[in-house]
């Protein structure tokens, strides 16, 4: 099966306010696909690694590939558009713009992105908001939504530019049992159904014995 997301001997250090070593060598492939989730205790590197697999932080040794191009060393404009495009990302505090509607902030990164008409963007929001089972929900305002329904809205939203990839940090960290559940189903029909590769960094054990495969890190390291 082809591989979405590669990255060969990444290194990281911060250098205040001493020189820390906190990424070594980090290998890690993930299929078309595949779930996967991060695991390890506080501090050991997780959403370090996570900022630079989403191509937000580049100062870092090594080699970052998406869909078999290389990402290291493109410019800032570059990543940023492929960011946009290929890259969904789901966090523990949705980061929904709060005055908007469902609809609207479904729409934002496509309209960002700016390759469809509105009507286009519009539609597909929709069909999405429809894969959540929340379209009822598309003319609300997003501070008048449950805090689980917020989160479906930031997974339609990661989902609008049909990415090869979603990255989540935490994504269910906020929710009850129920809602959590419903969103690890939502993700495993994503990867089963469309073929979408999920990496999610958790704390919830539950969560991460059901994907297909734990990553597992320990002082800046993948021990397993
Ligand atoms: N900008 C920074 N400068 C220096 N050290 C940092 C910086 N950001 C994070 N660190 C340190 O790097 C280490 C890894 O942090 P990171 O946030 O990646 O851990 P984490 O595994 O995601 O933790 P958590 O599970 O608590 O979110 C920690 O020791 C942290 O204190």
């Amino acid at each position: 099966m082809s591989i979405v997301l590669q990255t060969k001997n990444i290194n990281k250090y911060f250098r205040k306010p001493v020189l820390f070593h906190v990424l070594k060598n980090i290998n890690i492939s993930i299929k078309k696909g595949e779930f996967a989730s991060i695991m390890g205790k506080s501090g050991c590197g997780k959403s370090t690694l996570l900022y630079i697999l989403s191509t937000m932080d580049t100062d870092y040794e090594g080699q970052l590939y998406l869909n078999n191009e290389l990402l290291t060393g493109q410019n800032h404009n570059k990543l940023s558009c492929i960011r946009n495009k290929h890259i969904g990302f789901v966090f523990q505090f949705h980061y929904l713009l709060s005055e908007f509607s469902v609809l609207e902030n479904v729409m934002l990164p496509a309209k960002k992105l700016g390759e469809k008409s509105f009507e286009e963007i519009e539609h597909e929001a929709m069909q999405k908001l429809k894969i959540l089972g929340i379209e009822h929900l598309a003319l609300k305002r997003a501070s008048r939504i449950s805090g689980g329904e917020k989160q479906r809205v930031a997974i339609a939203r990661a989902l609008i530019n049909n990415p090869s990839i979603i990255m989540g940090d935490e994504p269910t960290g906020n929710l009850d049992s129920h809602n959590s559940e419903n969103v690890f189903n939502i993700f495993k029909q994503l990867c089963d159904e469309q073929g979408l590769s999920l990496l999610i960094v958790t704390h919830d054990e539950d969560f991460a014995k059901k994907t297909d495969r734990i990553i597992t890190m320990s002082d800046g390291e993948i021990i397993s």
